[in-house]
């Protein structure tokens, strides 16, 4: 899928702004971004619930506004208008087998009834974490190559969570990629291959997450002043100061980097591990109001 140059204007607020990536098949993709900026907004045009002011969206080399059947391709329950509260689960296959001409109803009827639904309850009446459960057992048995999944993890119990990761780790397959917005971190990041970064009404960071923590680094320092280095400063985020303890995430990490901070003979040097919440917060975070002052080399 190639998202070129997207833009979305709801009521005179922009909310997307010259938007741009690609997504492969068999990626697992992470969509976050602070609450309000845009992540929905931006399934909603995959989905072509909202029609882009701008820019395109191609699967298989084809615009999803003019080649409708490239809309098999793609799979996206709307959470907030959620349409399926109305239905039993009898009828929701029916719909979805409709939409999509490769469901697979064998593998639905099975999932149902290995986590003991019953094709005549009323989807309303489920409790929202089974309700999550039904929508990713749809999007798995749509055979959709793209999946787009808000939120999959909000409000589920532990074992429920585990059930949703579990179900998608054995379903996804090669040929089949899934972008998932979501603000549960510590679930996204043993899950995904790739971080996209939204602020700005843009994609701020498209983060590999493995040549990340190859080259990234958590450092916890204090100096025998208040004062940052500049070379902190200058090629870190910074995560926190507090009274003199430091901690920033360093992108580039090397070896000449350290030697230059060593240079500063701080008492404390410490690698801590690196997590996608510390990404999030690191480039997310508003910035202090008050710098903190600094010494060059
Ligand atoms: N139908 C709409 N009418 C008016 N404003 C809208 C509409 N849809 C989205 N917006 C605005 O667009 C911005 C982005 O909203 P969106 O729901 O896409 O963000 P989000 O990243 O999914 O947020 P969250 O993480 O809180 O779910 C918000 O400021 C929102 O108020």
């Amino acid at each position: 899928m190639i998202i070129n140059d997207l833009s979305k204007t709801i009521n005179q607020k922009p909310v997307l702004k010259n938007l741009s990536f690609q997504l492969a098949p068999s990626e697992i993709v992470g969509l976050i971004g602070r609450n309000g900026s845009g992540k929905t907004t931006l399934f909603r045009l995959i989905a072509e619930h909202y029609l882009p002011d701008a820019g395109d969206i191609q699967v298989n080399g084809r615009s999803i506004f003019t080649d409708k059947h490239q809309k098999q391709a793609i799979f996206f329950i709307d959470e907030k208008e959620n349409f399926l509260r109305a239905y039993s689960l009898q009828r929701i296959l029916g719909f979805y087998q409709k939409a999509y001409i490769d469901f697979d109803e064998n593998l639905f009827l099975q999932l149902i009834q290995q986590y003991q639904f019953r094709l005549s309850s009323l989807y309303r009446q489920l409790s929202k974490g089974n309700q999550r459960l039904v929508q990713i057992i749809l999007a798995i048995c749509s055979n959709a190559t793209y999946l787009l999944l808000d939120e999959p993890f909000d409000g589920l119990d532990v074992i429920v969570k585990k059930e949703v990761i579990g179900l998608m780790m054995e379903h996804l397959g090669e040929h089949r990629s899934a972008l998932i917005a979501s603000h549960n971190l510590n679930e996204l990041e043993n899950l995904i291959d790739r971080a996209l970064l939204l602020k700005d009404h843009t994609i701020f960071k498209d983060y590999h997450l493995e040549e990340m923590r190859q080259h990234a680094r958590k450092i916890q320092m204090v100096f025998k002043t208040k004062k940052v280095p500049l070379v902190v400063k200058e090629q870190s985020k910074l995560l926190s100061f507090q009274g003199r303890v430091i901690t920033a995430i360093f992108e580039s990490y090397s070896e000449e980097l350290e030697q230059a901070i060593k240079h500063f003979e701080p008492l404390l040097y410490e690698e801590l591990p690196l997590s996608l919440e510390d990404l999030f917060e690191a480039n997310l975070k508003p910035k202090p109001h008050r710098l903190q002052k600094e010494v060059s080399l």
